[in-house]
């Protein structure tokens, strides 16, 4: 089966940095968290996540000649003010390394880990393969106490392959805003897709996998979508409106990251629309792993023209205003209504 090996490295890598992930997020110290240039949050469970995933990848697959896409870089780490944060990021790799429980590796040093960061340097593009990681997805939700993911994916000639994304704070049970009561309260959910191979959830560290599927409502009436916790990364009003058009009844679920892709894989939700304000430009690693997991499950995702996502033009994901995503048979409508919504928000101007 193709990409078999590089699926079961991509589980490996993404269920370990999210074990560093929760153990971070549960003792959460303000000294973790710091501010990058522009501004956004980055904490040690970002830059440990990302050294992770870096090296568990080169260790389990070392014939590849091996190519990352990540967000973080070992800039602002290797300054003098960065030695503190340096070695707890370096000490939380080895705790979590070491409760793998395999012995064949060796203690990483510092050097180790900038150098584990840094091999996320790579452009992307449309030739070859790529891993494209995003080591923490919602570090904004993430510092909340809220909903994150570790999203990797693997792009192979300009299109993506597989992808994983795990949801270390997302209920295993449905979230929607028509959810039934359920017995179980357990979080913790791992998804994952290969081209033309569906898609498969199981429970963060579990074994037992289950394909799932986006929910085949047509009529919009009876659709409720996501959006972006923060109303600074997608334009709320817009949405709403859109919805109104469509005569979508149930309220807005808003949560953070690509937990949003992995929620709709599954039915939870019919609909994710994301409007960014104006002038933001997107990156793949915020959408390359949750959109295969969405269009293995039956979805569609497309930017607000109808266009497909083109991850083969580097570490920019250049969309038409902003990305919908939905099922097959909502997806006329909601451009529809995405056009109109558009076209009197240009006209208001
Ligand atoms: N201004 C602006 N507009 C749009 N998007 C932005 C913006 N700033 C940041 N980001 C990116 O949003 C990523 C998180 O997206 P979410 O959908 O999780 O947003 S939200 O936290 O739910 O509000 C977030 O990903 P992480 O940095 O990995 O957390 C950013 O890449
Ligand atoms: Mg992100
Ligand atoms: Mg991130
Ligand atoms: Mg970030």
């Amino acid at each position: 089966m193709p990409y078999e090996k590089e699926l079961a490295a991509a589980k490996k890598a993404v269920t370990l940095a999210a074990r560093l992930c929760q153990k971070v997020q549960k003792a959460l110290l303000q000294s973790d968290v710091h501010s990058k240039s522009d501004k956004s949050p980055v904490t040690v469970a970002d830059y440990g996540s990302q050294a992770l995933v870096s090296f568990i990848l080169e260790r389990e697959l070392p014939s590849e000649s091996f190519s990352l896409v990540a967000e973080e870089d070992s800039g602002d780490l290797r300054k003098e003010s960065g030695q503190d944060t340096l070695n707890r990021i370096t000490e939380l790799v080895n705790d979590t390394l070491a409760s793998e429980g395999s012995n064949s590796f060796s203690t990483l040093t510092t050097d180790d880990v900038l150098v584990a960061i840094d091999s996320g340097k790579s452009e992307g593009g449309s030739v070859g393969r790529h891993w494209v990681l995003d080591p923490i997805d919602g570090t904004k939700g993430f510092v909340r106490g809220d909903q994150y993911a570790i999203a990797l994916a693997l792009l192979h000639e300009g299109k993506i392959v597989l992808g994983v994304l795990a949801c270390p704070n997302l209920p295993l049970a449905s979230i929607g805003s028509n959810q039934q009561h359920s017995s179980s309260n357990e979080v913790g959910c791992l998804f994952f897709a290969k081209v033309g191979d569906g898609t498969y959830m199981q429970a963060l560290g579990g074994s037992t996998q289950t394909r799932v599927h986006v929910c085949d409502i047509d009529n919009p009436e009876e659709a409720s979508f996501f959006e972006s916790f923060e109303a600074a990364h997608s334009l709320h009003d817009l949405s709403s409106s859109i919805a109104e058009k469509l005569g979508v009844k149930a309220p807005p679920v808003r949560i953070d990251s690509q937990a949003k892709y992995g929620a709709l894989s599954r039915g939870d939700g019919a609909i994710y629309l994301r409007f960014p304000h104006r002038g933001y430009r997107e990156k793949i690693w915020d959408h390359a792993a949750g959109s295969i997991v969405v269009t293995e499950a039956g979805g569609i995702a497309m930017d607000a023209a109808g266009n497909p996502l083109d991850f083969s033009k580097g570490k920019f994901l250049d969309v038409v205003s902003g990305i919908i995503v939905t099922n097959q048979k909502l997806m006329p409508s909601l451009l529809t209504a995405v056009k109109e919504a558009l076209n009197e928000k240009a006209s208001s101007l």
